[in-house]
């Protein structure tokens, strides 16, 4: 397989292109903050100096940037994509962002002769880690079949779900049903506490039940011993909410759940919150009226 260029060295990011690397690829990283390129490099990645540098040199470049303002930014900026794409290459934003901004990525990256792909995923920081994420790619069928090697190491399962923008709605959705059962579930842990029963307990029988799940599994135990180590940022689940709900406003879809479990990431992130891991919003739920 061809060289990969990776702009975006987050949580995310990082562990992605690590594992490539570990996998045999050649790779050549940029991020906004340079030095946290330093452990790639140190692992046998080139560094590029500005996404369009990267871009130059490899003939695929993946993106996992924070939000759209980020995504669109690494395309249209000075040093950006757009200087240096051309027919023969192909980006692909694994970053999850709406269906316009994918779209406004995806039309500049063809007029300039390149190929687009979309690809967002699910799961969090271990399954980068362990190339077991869920990968919801859209766009050029073509270019979907080239990277397929990469995919192959990042994610345990790719889906191809046809024109740009399906992979961005299809990973909103998603996340927006996972920051609403969150809510719900630190409601519950909050309620059992208040009420004389054991968290622990609750997860015990939680787990036994219909509504066990992987995310309270994994989460619920450092939620109860208030620890929120960021695998996924509180901020990026509040952006996910905020712009499902503007999905579900376009589609005139009626979601009151979503909308209440996106003001409770909101006010979780005006308390400080918004780097921490999304279970925080815990923490919400916790504040009691104060005695009088
Ligand atoms: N963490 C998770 O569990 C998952 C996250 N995602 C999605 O993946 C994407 C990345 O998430 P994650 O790695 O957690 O996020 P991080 O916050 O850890 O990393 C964000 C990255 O975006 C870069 N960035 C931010 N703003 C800009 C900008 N204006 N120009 C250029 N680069 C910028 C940051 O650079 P710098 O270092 O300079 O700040 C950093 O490389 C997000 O869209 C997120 O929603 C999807 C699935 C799971
Ligand atoms: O976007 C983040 C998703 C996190 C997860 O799927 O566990």
């Amino acid at each position: 397989m061809e060289e990969i260029g990776f702009l975006g060295m987050g949580i995310m990011g990082k562990a992605m292109a690590m594992n490539l690397l570990r996998n045999g690829f050649k790779v050549t990283v940029w991020n906004r903050t340079l030095s946290k390129c330093d452990e790639l490099k140190e692992h046998g990645a080139s560094v590029g100096e500005s996404p369009a540098a990267v871009v130059k040199k490899c003939k695929y470049t993946i993106g996992m940037l924070s939000d759209p303002p980020a995504a669109l930014s690494v395309v249209f900026d000075k040093g950006g994509i757009l200087e240096e794409i051309s027919s023969g290459k192909g980006y692909i934003d694994m970053s999850t962002v709406d269906a316009e901004t994918s779209s406004k990525i995806s039309e500049a990256v063809i007029a300039k002769g390149g190929s687009f792909l979309e690809a967002p995923v699910s799961g969090s920081k271990k399954p980068a880690e362990d190339g077991q994420l869920v990968i919801l790619s859209a766009g050029e069928k073509g270019l979907y079949d080239k990277i397929l090697p990469a995919f192959d190491v990042l994610g345990k399962k790719s889906f191809f779900l046809g024109e740009v923008g399906n992979g961005a709605k299809m990973k909103l959705v998603v996340n927006m049903i996972m920051g609403s059962m969150m809510n719900a579930f630190s409601e519950g842990l909050v309620l059992a506490d208040k009420s004389g029963l054991s968290p622990k307990t609750l997860l015990d029988v939680l787990d036994l039940g219909a509504i066990a799940n992987p995310m309270f599994k994994m989460k619920g135990p450092s939620m109860i011993q208030n620890s929120y180590n960021p695998a996924f940022p509180l901020k990026h689940q509040q952006k996910d909410m905020r712009l499902a709900l503007a999905l579900g406003d376009e589609n005139a879809v009626s979601m009151p759940v979503a909308a209440a479990a996106n003001e409770a990431f909101k006010k979780a992130r005006s308390t400080g919150l918004g780097d921490l891991d999304f279970s925080a919003v815990y923490e919400v739920f916790k504040v009691t009226e104060p005695s009088a």
